[in-house]
């Protein structure tokens, strides 16, 4: 075991773009490919970790991009992470945090701490972090189909898989009609809809026909910020509102929790600056019997493999968006790529993210490569 602190000496970032298998629609915007950091952090022992960034191109999830992310790490991050050495990932988050949110820029850099943390450990990162689980249940998010007998089509496809669980999006106007249609076909699914903001409180008629359908979540149907709201509908619906886009923090789900704005909460380790971050909301949520799970941001391997790692804490209830890397990639940058089992993915108890780079296949879709270091 080496517990000494340690500097990183060097940060590679590798800025790829990856075509998705097929486009991904969601109730703001249309994903056909994916442009992202690996976040490669070195220490004075040549070992690499690696983290993933997960900001779009365009802020329509949240306010960040993938130009903010660059400039935010270059010019403000990677000076804090170079400054002092670092006992324990833990400390990343409160260096980082005299800058104000930014989070999926600072959740990529500490991601490729805890990785490389976890490598000098000799341990996995899922064990690093506390988890528990030898497996996680997998699930689905499915986008929204040019048709419902398409949709039926992916739905079917994905449940021969063996997925666990489907996550449908919705907005006005492809909401009630689609469900019933999809609950007359599949009665048993574990189904949820996820609607990223697309309603307001005005729209609570058609959200509360939402709840003959035995949904196990409804995801985000109000405002991305709105935690008050979200407590007023969660009062006149018997489906669990699940928030995504309003928890930012363990502020956030605090006041979500306390108001009872949300039953469940999904948990996206950028969105919330960190697995740090994460862990203190699972931790809070498993103190008030709170469930969470997994979401996820069209990952590449890099970031689906923290996602599994987190999921193996115990209060990660449900199944994820934690699909295989064949959901999404011709090939993915990781060997091996993440599989489904039965449904499920296993954790791996090779030292951190427990798997290697597919440098082939990372290189392949590089556009460009910055090398930064320790003055
Ligand atoms: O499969 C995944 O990675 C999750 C897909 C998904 O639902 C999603 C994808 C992009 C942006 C936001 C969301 C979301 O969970 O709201
Ligand atoms: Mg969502």
């Amino acid at each position: 075991m080496e517990n000494e602190p340690f500097y990183i000496d060097k940060v590679i970032l590798h800025r790829l773009v990856m075509d998705l298998k097929n486009p991904f629609q969601t109730s703001f915007g249309t994903f056909s490919t994916k442009d992202f950091f690996i976040v490669e952090a070195v220490d004075g022992n040549e070992n690499s970790g690696y983290g993933e960034s997960v900001a779009f191109p365009v802020p329509w999830y949240t306010e960040e991009t993938v130009a903010t992310t660059e400039h935010v790490i270059k010019d403000f991050l990677l000076p804090l992470l170079f400054k002092e050495p670092i006992r324990h990932p833990d400390e990343i988050s409160s260096r980082f945090s005299v800058i104000r949110r930014n989070n999926m820029a600072k959740a990529a850099v500490e991601g490729a701490v805890w990785d490389l943390y976890a490598k000098r450990q000799g341990m996995s990162l899922a064990t690093a972090l506390g988890g528990e689980k030898h497996r996680v249940e997998s699930g689905v998010s499915i986008g929204i189909q040019p048709s419902v007998s398409k949709l039926l089509a992916v739905m079917e496809h994905h449940l021969e898989e063996g997925y666990k669980r489907i996550k449908l999006k919705i907005k006005p106007g492809i909401d009630v009609a689609v469900i019933r249609e999809v609950r007359h076909h599949f009665p048993d699914v574990q189904l949820m809809a996820d609607a990223n903001s697309a309603y307001t409180v005005q729209d609570v008629d058609i959200l509360k026909q939402l709840d003959e359908f035995g949904l196990t979540m409804i995801e985000q149907p109000l405002g991305h910020d709105d935690i008050y709201e979200h407590s007023i509908l969660q009062s006149q619906l018997e489906t669990p509102i699940c928030l995504d886009e309003s928890i930012n923090s363990l502020t956030d789900a605090r006041a979500a929790v306390e108001l009872g704005s949300c039953r469940v909460i999904n948990l996206k380790i950028g969105r919330v600056g960190g697995l740090s971050e994460t862990k203190k909301i699972h931790d809070f949520c498993r103190e008030k019997n709170i469930p969470v799970w997994c979401g996820g941001m069209l990952e590449a391997g890099v970031g689906r493999a923290h996602n599994i790692a987190i999921a193996s804490l115990p209060q990660f209830m449900y199944p994820g968006d934690i699909s295989a890397s064949d959901r999404y990639w011709h090939r993915d940058i990781i060997t091996p790529p993440v599989m489904l089992q039965n449904g499920e993915i296993a954790i791996k108890d090779t030292p951190g993210i427990g798997h290697d780079i597919d440098w082939e296949a990372l290189e392949t879709n590089r556009i460009e490569r910055q090398v930064h270091r320790r003055q």
